[in-house]
């Protein structure tokens, strides 16, 4: 059983004129101690998925699933509980400036009411400790913290809940590249050690080779690739990711190959949505949406499926 399954997830926003299609129906599951990274550029839905998945914003339609028991469809939207945790791009805007570390982290299992007062402190210090930061920075003030300081004590706060599951948006992308290296490391160990499950979402195609065990690639909604990192990396099947890849990875193609913009307000009956800027289009591209399918281990949603890097 899957630690997480998201099966058949949309998400219309409806405005006065048009409706806009944020996330048009996408599948997938997560292992214990797996990494899945949501890659795809601005606007494409990933943050979308992670607050539907984390119960922070509700579905049009869709079901997920965590730890086997159906999380939706209630009449209230609440948060996923302690097993399911979020991490934020800033994390600096979820805690009070005035707050020590100490205090935030220890307000994270607080709300849970999971330990003994004694306890709660005892426990926030062993996570402190654990995310790399030292015992003098306890009484620091969330508002004196540097970027990856402030990331890692919001995965303290998370941590010290025991989550399963730990949601990271954007959670490395505005630190800088030592910084993030040194985070995407903290996940690694998480993972190995701790057997904790991440939904990694990132715009940097580049990075999900060091942290993801799988990726999957979103464009205008839908996800057109799946599966593992090392393999999309080096042969991306769908030619989304393709030219994804070519603009991250010079190396791989032209270097002035510009990612078209995914149009969120096409709907199911239009066709591919990649349809327009597509270097490989058959005559079915305009009419149908192609289906998620397995070839050679990894799932592509693209009518010519052909040969890697074509
Ligand atoms: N509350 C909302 N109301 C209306 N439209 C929204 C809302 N939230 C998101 N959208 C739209 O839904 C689409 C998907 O947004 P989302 O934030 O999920 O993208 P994203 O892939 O996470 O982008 P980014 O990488 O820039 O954060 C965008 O067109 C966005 O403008």
């Amino acid at each position: 059983m899957a630690l997480l399954e998201v099966r058949g997830l949309k998400k219309n926003f409806t405005g006065k004129n048009e409706t806009l299609h944020a996330v048009k129906g996408i599948d997938f599951t997560i292992e214990e101690g797996e990494c899945l990274g949501l890659v795809g550029e601005s606007g494409c839905g990933k943050s979308t998925t992670a607050n539907m998945t984390a119960r922070l914003l509700k579905e049009s339609e869709g079901d997920i699933f965590f730890l086997g028991k159906r999380i939706n469809g209630g009449k209230r939207l609440c948060a996923a509980g302690k097993e399911m945790q979020m991490v934020f791009q800033n994390p600096a805007d979820s805690f009070n400036p005035h707050y020590s570390v100490l205090e935030c982290v220890m307000q994270g299992a607080r709300y849970y009411k999971l330990y003994s007062k004694s306890e709660l402190k005892e426990r926030a210090m062993e996570w402190i400790k654990y995310v790399g930061l030292k015992e003098s920075y306890l009484e620091k003030k969330i508002g004196e913290l540097s970027g990856g300081e402030c990331q890692r004590t919001a995965i303290a706060r998370a941590l010290i809940c025991n989550p399963a599951l730990i949601i990271c948006d954007e959670a490395t992308s505005a630190l800088d590249v030592s910084v993030q290296a040194q985070v995407v490391e903290l996940i690694r160990k998480l993972k190995e050690e701790k057997k904790v499950s991440f939904l990694f979402i990132t715009h940097d195609l580049a990075l999900t080779s060091s942290v993801c065990d799988r990726i999957a690639v979103m464009y205008s909604g839908r996800i057109v690739e799946m599966g593992e990192t090392k393999a999309i990396l080096q042969h991306p099947m769908h030619p989304y990711t393709q030219l994804l890849l070519s603009c991250v990875l010079p190396a791989v193609g032209d270097d002035e190959y510009r990612v078209p913009e995914c149009s969120s307000f096409r709907g199911a009956g239009d066709g591919c949505d990649f349809y327009e800027f597509c270097p490989k289009i058959c005559t079915q591209c305009k009419d149908r949406v192609p289906d998620l399918q397995e070839r050679e281990g990894r799932m592509t949603a693209c009518f010519q499926r052909g040969d890697p890097d074509e």
